[in-house]
């Protein structure tokens, strides 16, 4: 059995929701999908394994996940570095920077050299709003992270994939499979094209907003923000 897919529309739908209706602010959503991505990657990457992270923050709220996300790492006892090359002018998300500075967690523009001291890296650059070419600076970014041999754990898409349709058939992220992934609320179609470790997290839908999207909400454990089900949705 799988889990059901939600499309980049009904995700865009869904996020609008809970920030309307479901009466959710975007710090909260944000907050707890950061949260749940700081767990899979403590799940699949522990402290002993190195704890140097390597965050690639987009403009977007996908980005604005890696940065909550990296500051829980921080207090988990990682050494995260945040690459973030295009910051909106949006109070947010200048909040979540300052968080992390008062941490000391330092800022590099440099992805490529940065790569090359880092133990794990987490690419929260585009999620579902993702369409069309990669544009500069971002195509080099993706090309290193495809290439590296480091683990990668994307959130909620690999960047550069379609939402619907998965890896681009040829050009930047056609060779780029994340070792890990972790969908928020619900998979997205292109996990039909996902070979790794999947992880399902965002917990903080209702039951009825569920039924209305028609997902299913996974079945979450004790204190845990993430479930592991199989690579493309297949519940494990
Ligand atoms: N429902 C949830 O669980 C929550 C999910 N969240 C995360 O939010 C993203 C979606 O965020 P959004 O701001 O809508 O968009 P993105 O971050 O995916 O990217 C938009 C950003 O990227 C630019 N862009 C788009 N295409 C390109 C391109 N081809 N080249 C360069 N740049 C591009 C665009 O202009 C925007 O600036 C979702 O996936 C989750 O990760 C929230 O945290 C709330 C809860
Ligand atoms: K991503």
């Amino acid at each position: 059995m799988t889990f059901k897919t939600l499309g980049a529309k009904a995700a865009a739908a869904l996020d609008k929701e809970l920030m309307s209706t479901g009466a959710f602010s975007l710090d909260q959503l944000m907050e707890l999908a950061g949260l749940s991505v700081s767990q899979a990657v403590f799940r699949v990457h522990p402290t002993n394994k190195g704890r140097r992270i390597l965050v690639a923050v987009g403009p977007g709220n996908n980005g604005g996940d890696g940065l909550v996300a990296a500051r829980h790492l921080r207090h988990y006892g990682y050494q995260p570095t945040i690459y973030y090359p295009k910051r909106p002018q949006n109070e947010l998300y200048q909040r979540l920077v300052k968080q992390l500075e008062d941490l000391d967690v330092p800022f590099v523009d440099d992805f490529p050299t940065a790569l090359k001291t880092a133990d794990h890296v987490v690419d929260a650059i585009f999620g579902f709003s993702f369409s069309g070419q990669v544009r500069e600076p971002f195509p080099a970014v993706i090309d290193a992270m495809a290439e590296t041999e480091i683990p990668v754990t994307a959130i909620d898409a690999p960047s550069s994939w379609s939402i619907e349709a998965g890896p681009p058939s040829e050009g930047v992220g056609s060779n780029f499979h994340p070792d890990v992934l972790i969908s928020l609320t619900a998979p997205k179609p292109l996990v039909k094209h996902f070979r790794g470790r999947h992880f399902i997290g965002g917990r903080f839908v209702a039951p009825a907003i569920a039924k209305k999207y028609d997902f299913d909400v996974p079945e979450y454990d004790g204190l845990d923000q993430v479930v592991e089900v199989g690579p493309n949705g297949l519940k494990l």
